[in-house]
């Protein structure tokens, strides 16, 4: 990567005397629409600047596509993306830390949620500006719970719990709706694994610096491909697959009533609730009853600044930016999605307290960030080959689901793990 920052800043680019900012972003469905009609608003607000929010496909595409063009005339003025690719952004050498406009504009970040500017502050920098985060959730059937004559506490579900419950529902719909899908998705299992306070990377899973080693292929992870083997053979378990589509097809396949209950991020409550024909329930992540729920890391994504563009239009990115952390704002993007507000005044304002009474379910995700355990863990993994962990452990779900023995499935995905950060580390001299 580039990245010494000595190239010329690029002219600032308008339109009918205003300054465009291009927005890359990665939202779909209903966060898609909420976050339109908010960039909408923005516009609208004021006659300086006119943001162009441009959909680049899923986090995953879109970050290879931000480092294939960073430091040219293509990049645009700022980027959402996720919270694995935190690492992988500081050291592109691409981007300019928000702290340099926090720091210039005296802007006060204590009204920001503590755990969110945790995560994104690095060196005692914070990189990029919170926007979207979420926690994975347990949905379930209510309507389906309640016909076969079981009960869920949402606040405290075990592994076996749902292996039972999955069981019943199965057996009392004679397998019209199976019990539980958890798709082969990294993020998940990175978020089973910090339930039982499971590391995924060694140094503290790169807090107490560059991690050398993966270490997810230990009692706890395997006790997450156990569970879900156990429900395979139970004939519990439906599997959708890896595909890009496979979050949308588990989706589709809890509202038209064959699955009772998936996991999935906070990001679809609204989604899902809008879309459901009944009572859609909400619960914390499960964990092993021998082990204490230690609570979750947060997910979703941030917003960055790209480095080499005129400070107008940086100015311009940095208004709209700290227009999207505002209360208000903040309060439409939570009961729009299902996404925490990251300003924490956004929960007093009355578009949140109307829609907690109309929609309780919001309210769950918030709580669980709220009561999980600060440790390293529950801080989430920072490393540059995240997004290579993920596709390693999405491998092993998916082959266990086929068949393979779990230990020889995650000591492959450790291993495949271990050559990504060898690499990444020889590249970075260790940065
Ligand atoms: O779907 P999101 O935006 O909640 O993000 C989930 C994961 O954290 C992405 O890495």
């Amino acid at each position: 990567a580039c990245g010494n920052g000595s190239s010329a800043a690029s002219a600032t680019k308008k339109e009918n005397g205003r300054i465009v900012v291009t927005f890359w972003h990665s939202m779909s469905g209903e966060p898609q629409k909420t976050l339109e009609k908010i960039v909408d608003d923005y516009n609208h607000s004021q006659k300086k600047v006119l943001v162009k929010a441009q959909f680049q496909g899923t986090y995953e595409e879109s970050l290879p596509k931000y480092l294939s063009v960073g430091g040219t005339d293509k990049a645009p003025t700022m980027i959402q993306v996720q919270e694995i690719g935190t690492k992988a952004m500081i050291n592109s050498g691409f981007i300019q830390p928000v702290q340099k406009f926090i720091d210039k504009d005296h802007y006060d970040t204590s009204q920001l949620e503590k755990n969110i500017i945790n995560y994104y502050t690095v060196d005692n920098k914070l990189n990029s500006m919170p926007f979207n985060s979420s926690t994975p959730v347990l949905y379930y059937n209510a309507d389906a719970f309640q016909q076969a004559g079981i009960k869920l506490n949402p606040e405290d579900v075990t592994f076996e719990q749902i292996r039972e419950d999955a069981k019943k529902i199965t057996d009392s719909t004679n397998g019209q709706m199976k019990g539980f899908a958890l798709q082969p998705y990294g993020w998940l299992f990175e978020e089973l694994l910090a339930n039982q306070n499971g590391l995924l990377v060694n140094k503290e899973n790169g807090h107490a610096g560059t991690p050398t080693k993966a270490v997810f292929n230990s009692k706890e992870g395997k006790n997450i491909l156990q569970w879900a083997k156990d429900m395979i053979q139970d004939k519990t378990f439906v599997d959708y697959g890896t595909g890009t589509t496979a979050g949308d097809d588990m989706t589709a396949g809890f509202l038209s009533g064959k699955v009772a209950m998936f996991i999935q991020s906070s990001a679809s409550i609204r989604d899902v609730v809008n879309n459901a024909k009944f009572k859609v329930g909400v619960a914390y992540l499960p964990h092993p009853q021998s082990i204490e729920r230690n609570g979750v890391a947060i997910g979703g994504a941030s917003l960055w600044m790209s480095k080499g563009k005129s400070s107008a239009e940086q100015n311009a990115a940095w208004d709209f930016m700290k227009y999207l952390a505002s209360p208000h704002v903040q309060a439409e993007w939570h009961v729009g999605t299902g996404y925490f507000a990251v300003n924490t005044k956004a929960y007093s304002d009355p578009v949140v307290v109307d829609a907690y009474k109309k929609i309780p379910q919001l309210q769950v995700s918030v709580n669980q960030l709220q009561a999980s355990k600060p440790s390293p863990t529950t801080q989430g993994a920072l490393m540059q080959s995240l997004p290579e962990e993920r596709t390693a452990v999405e491998t092993a779900m998916e082959s266990v689901y086929n068949g393979e023995d779990i230990d020889k499935a995650l000591d492959k995905a450790v291993n495949d793990t271990n050559s990504a950060i060898e690499k990444a580390n020889k590249a970075n001299g260790a940065k």
